[in-house]
């Protein structure tokens, strides 16, 4: 390992399954060290917080001794999460996650309160999907409201552990504009909390964290951690937002990330403001905006077909016609959370790995047909997809998007860009620089270009038909 010649700086990806902790060279963008944690979700799709920490602070404790000698640190967290702190600073209960939907109820609700899909898109940037941290917030008021009672300050995943390794009281967290504009309570247009959104949910804007400004340090890391104490922690963000960082991500190019969630998303100047509901309105974690549209079934759910047909994830096999709709955890894009996954055109001679190949299809399918509304007018159509996340590294996850888009892949060489991500915001911060120039310094996009094929217009035929034949079927509750 060459010697750094920067700074070193972490960033931390606080996903869905775990935590990834890289420590990174500052001038370069060369990784240093590097940990990583699991986490433990329920069946029910939530977590203790407590987790999160302790993954955090062991995958901190594996970057060893350049992780003692860093000079800022950020947090990239999933999004939308429920984190609700009681006056102890303690989780009052685990953390409602983005993928569960139990909150579909209350969401339809809201929606129909406040005017309905539009009113809410134009409001505060997105129609809430049940993965937004207001939705959960309405479901624990009306079945749990002793815990709701009992919170002293609600949270996002990434403010969570933000303000842990700054030891922020509880009474003063901090959040990030990229991250809030997935709560459904902070508005694109205003820039600022909805007072009357809060109001009809009965949330308190005092239990909020405050929106931390571009340039600005969250906190400083606090005694006894596996970092040096005093050094700046960055605001941090969401984790797609922060992927967006890491990739330096300029508008026109959309980046693909197929981890457990599947997302597609651009870097826009114009506010989004999408009334269908497909794509959500985010804030990027600069000063643009960040349209996105997520699948809640994405390398799970292939994982679990593979599993159910005993083979290996990349044992795919092309032809026949069946159509896989994986929705297992319920779905967001296309908006039916009550749904479950459904196969069709099973045959005497389907064989196991077109089944499995109809699994990627299907997982695949409702991201592409997103892919254009994300994008601005007039983006080149011809712009590789840059795929990122776990999935990325898998062959049978690349021809599957290549076959279906039609479209050139590029899969960057840099692993992990949520958490490099991090590692450029808290550079930019150290240097006084915008993150997304940092993460272009470092080239952290380049990597091999998969030329265009020919887009598999058959198999996005079937799927659509598939989809809208079972309408019915796939909302029933
Ligand atoms: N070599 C690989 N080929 C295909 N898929 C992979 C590979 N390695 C990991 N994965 C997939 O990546 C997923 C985790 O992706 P990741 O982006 O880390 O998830 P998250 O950020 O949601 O926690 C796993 O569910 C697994 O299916
Ligand atoms: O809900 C969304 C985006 O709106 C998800 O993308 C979460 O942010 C979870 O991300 P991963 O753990 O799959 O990276």
């Amino acid at each position: 390992m060459t010697a750094a010649e920067g700074p070193l700086v972490v960033g931390v990806d606080s996903s869905t399954q775990s935590t990834k902790v890289l420590v990174v060279d500052s001038a370069s963008g060369a990784v240093v060290a590097r940990g990583q944690a699991p986490h433990q979700v329920t069946a029910a799709h939530d977590s203790d917080p407590e987790v999160w920490w302790e993954a955090l602070t062991a995958a901190l404790a594996q970057c060893g001794e350049p992780a003692r000698r860093a000079a800022a640190v950020a947090v990239a967290g999933q999004q939308h999460g429920l984190v609700t702190l009681g006056a102890d600073g303690r989780p009052v209960r685990n953390a409602l996650l983005w993928n569960d939907t139990r909150s579909a109820p209350q969401r339809d609700r809201l929606l129909a309160d406040l005017g309905g899909p539009e009113a809410w898109a134009e409001r505060v940037g997105s129609v809430p999907a049940a993965s937004f941290t207001v939705t959960k917030w309405a479901w624990l008021t009306e079945h749990e409201p002793d815990a709701a009672a009992a919170t002293r300050a609600v949270r996002l995943p990434h403010d969570y552990l933000t303000g842990r390794l700054a030891g922020h009281p509880v009474t003063a967290g901090t959040t990030d504009r990229g991250d809030v504009s997935g709560s459904g309570w902070w508005s694109t247009a205003t820039e600022s909390y909805d007072e009357g959104v809060l109001s009809h949910v009965g949330l308190d804007p005092a239990l909020l964290p405050r929106v931390v400004g571009q340039g600005e340090a969250a906190g400083t890391v606090a005694e006894g951690l596996p970092l040096p104490a005093g050094i700046p922690v960055a605001a941090g963000t969401g984790d797609n937002m922060a992927g967006a960082l890491g990739l330096g991500l300029v508008s026109g190019t959309p980046v693909l990330s197929l981890g457990t969630s599947g997302t597609v998303y651009a870097v826009s100047e114009r506010r989004p403001s999408d009334p269908t509901g497909t794509v959500a309105g985010f804030a990027d974690a600069g000063s643009a905006f960040l349209p996105l549209a997520c699948t809640l079934n994405c390398t799970l759910a292939v994982d679990r077909f593979a599993a159910l047909l005993g083979r290996d994830r990349e044992a795919v096999e092309a032809g026949g016609e069946a159509v896989v709709l994986p929705f297992l955890d319920g779905e967001r894009t296309p908006d039916l959370p009550y749904a479950s996954g459904l196969l069709h055109g099973l045959r005497h001679d389907t064989s196991a790995g077109q089944l499995l190949q109809a699994a990627y299809d299907g997982a695949v399918f409702a991201l592409l047909k997103a892919l254009d509304l994300v994008l601005d007018e007039g983006a080149d159509p011809e712009a590789p997809i840059l795929l990122i996340g776990g999935g990325a590294r898998g062959t049978a996850w690349r021809e599957t998007v290549r076959r279906l888009s039609g479209r050139p892949v590029r899969v960057p060489v840099a692993e992990e860009l949520v958490a490099l991500g991090a590692a450029a915001q808290a550079a930019g911060l150290l240097l006084g620089r915008e993150a997304a120039a940092v993460a272009r310094d470092w080239d952290t996009a380049s990597g091999p270009s998969l030329p265009a094929v020919a887009r598999d217009e058959a198999a996005l035929e079937r799927l659509g038909a598939t989809l809208a034949d079972a309408d019915a079927l796939l909302r029933r509750h």
